[in-house]
């Protein structure tokens, strides 16, 4: 790795003439190219932006032309997008193909750092100077530019974070998190390079349950980090057996994860499945360690050196049980760790600050153990006849009837309330010809039951799948806004 990253750092600053804190756009599947360019961009302080391969042409424009990036580097599947759209892209100087073929007007990456020379004197970097930008998934609009410093890679190391995943060097680690996200760059790289632990990377195209079990059974995996949506699946294939002979510990974080299915995760492997909660901006903020008592549904604790409040829109911090806005502490001091601000963005950095705080968007509560319980981004938030209650809640409660394969829950206008509680809810095939009437006053009577009966939704739509972002997050804001008849 040593040899391969410095000469991509070479290939950087001599054959592409990139220099520091210009910006490279980094679009690669699970290939080992995505390792050496984000370490060669580490060593040579050029700023890299990942991006998920799941991309088209009109997304690359956006970061494209937002970035002003210099140079992109990406492979034969996504060349033709981008030479679509170069021409509109003036900063763009360079662009490196990794793959076996070669194409016009594109750098060969694989022949360059064969003939570069391995011999590069890293920067002399600070921990407040900048590393890497990450785009938001964009839920709740176009992306922003989260930018990180050094210090974001420095705080890998910090002891406090260490204990989340307890890495050791005899472990295998699989982050099966695509590597356009910060989770990525988090669970595939600093993670294990911190703790000299084993990486295990599969290409893995697609998210084929099948592949994935069959690669925990083949493979001496001992820790792996997914989406809950991955987990999700697993348990969904009805598989035989999901006792994985090495497999001890598991993560999950970057959406809602069901209290059922953490539990029905540990029921069926017999290990237990953490849960952590992030943001391209803070990297993971929260989350239950390795060893911690799990509180099923709920996000865990705080991970120093942040300090989680949970706070009012002024700032105030809020005691025990009671619905707030996550704030990290920023004043008097701004921790390592946490993004710089939102590039070319000072409105929106300054609109995120809080009194004292950084203010996620995101509603919780903490309890009297200092354990964080998501409740929704503060926008999905639905007010019904003075009553607050978070999308996930109702969500969940759905969850629990066979029916629901998926839903997503929003506020809608009512002539009377003001507000209500609307399901958009895809069925699981099963109960596709069930009378769709009957089953709706099912559903609501199932979630009176479970759940405090206010939060039940009054109206329900059965739709054939759920608006949702290049990442898989639902969109949430895009079913609010129709409701609302806005654009
Ligand atoms: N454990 C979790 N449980 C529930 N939601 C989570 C969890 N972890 C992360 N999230 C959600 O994901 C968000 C972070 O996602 P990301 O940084 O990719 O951008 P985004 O907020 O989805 O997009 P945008 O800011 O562009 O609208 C959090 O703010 C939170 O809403």
């Amino acid at each position: 790795m040593t040899d391969l990253t410095c000469r991509t750092a070479n290939v950087f600053t001599q054959a592409c003439g990139l220099q520091t804190g210009d910006r490279l756009a980094l679009i690669l599947p699970r290939v080992p190219e995505w390792w050496l360019v984000s370490v060669g961009c580490i060593r040579t302080g050029v700023i890299y932006m990942p991006g998920t391969t799941q991309m088209k042409a009109k997304d690359i424009l956006y970061r494209l032309q937002v970035s002003e990036a210099k140079a992109i580097v990406t492979t034969d599947t996504l060349a033709p997008e981008v030479d679509s759209v170069a021409p509109e892209c003036p900063s763009l100087k360079t662009k490196l193909l990794v793959s076996d073929h070669s194409r016009e007007g594109w750098l060969d990456f694989r022949s360059l750092i064969k003939s570069a020379s391995p011999d590069h004197i890293c920067i002399k970097s600070k921990t407040l100077d900048p590393m890497a930008i990450f785009f938001t998934s964009g839920t709740t609009g176009f992306p922003k530019m989260a930018k990180h410093s050094h210090g974001f890679a420095l705080r890998s190391y910090f002891p406090a974070c260490r204990k989340l995943l307890q890495l050791k060097t005899s472990d295998v680690f699989w982050c099966l998190s695509d590597t356009g996200w910060i989770l990525a760059t988090l669970g595939c790289l600093l993670e294990p390079w911190t703790s000299g632990s084993t990486v295990f990377a599969h290409h893995l195209p697609q998210f084929d349950p099948k592949v994935i079990i069959e690669t925990l059974f083949k493979y001496p995996i001992t820790q792996c980090l997914a989406a809950p949506s991955v987990y999700r699946m697993i348990l969904q294939h009805n598989f035989t057996s999901l006792r994985f002979p090495t497999l001890e510990h598991c993560l999950t974080g970057g959406e809602a994860l069901l209290p059922e299915e953490q539990e029905q995760w540990n029921r069926q492997t017999g290990v237990l499945l953490h849960q952590a909660y992030g943001q391209s901006e803070t990297g993971i903020g929260c989350g239950t360690l390795r060893g911690m008592k799990i509180k099923p549904g709920s996000m865990g604790k705080a991970i120093p050196p942040f300090d989680i409040q949970i706070i009012d829109d002024k700032g105030n911090i809020q005691p025990p049980n009671t619905e707030g806005n996550i704030g990290i502490r920023i004043k008097p001091t701004r921790p390592i760790g946490l993004f710089m601000y939102y590039e070319n963005n000072p409105e929106k950095t300054a609109e995120v600050e809080c009194g004292d705080f950084y203010n996620t968007g995101d509603k919780a509560t903490i309890d009297e153990e200092g354990y964080f319980w998501f409740l929704g981004r503060s926008d999905d938030v639905i007010n019904a006849s003075g009553y607050r209650i978070g999308p996930a809640e109702v969500e969940n409660a759905l969850a629990e009837h066979p029916a629901v394969a998926e839903s997503a829950v929003v506020s809608s206008p009512d002539p009377v309330r003001g507000e209500v509680v609307k399901a958009f809810i895809v069925l699981n095939p099963a109960f596709s010809c069930r009378d769709q009437d009957e089953l709706i006053k099912e559903l609501q009577q199932h979630v009176k039951s479970v759940t405090a009966p206010y939060k039940y939704p009054r109206k329900v739509e059965f739709v054939s799948e759920l608006p949702k972002t290049i990442t898989g997050k639902i969109k949430r804001s895009e079913l609010r806004k129709k409701e609302f008849g806005q654009k």
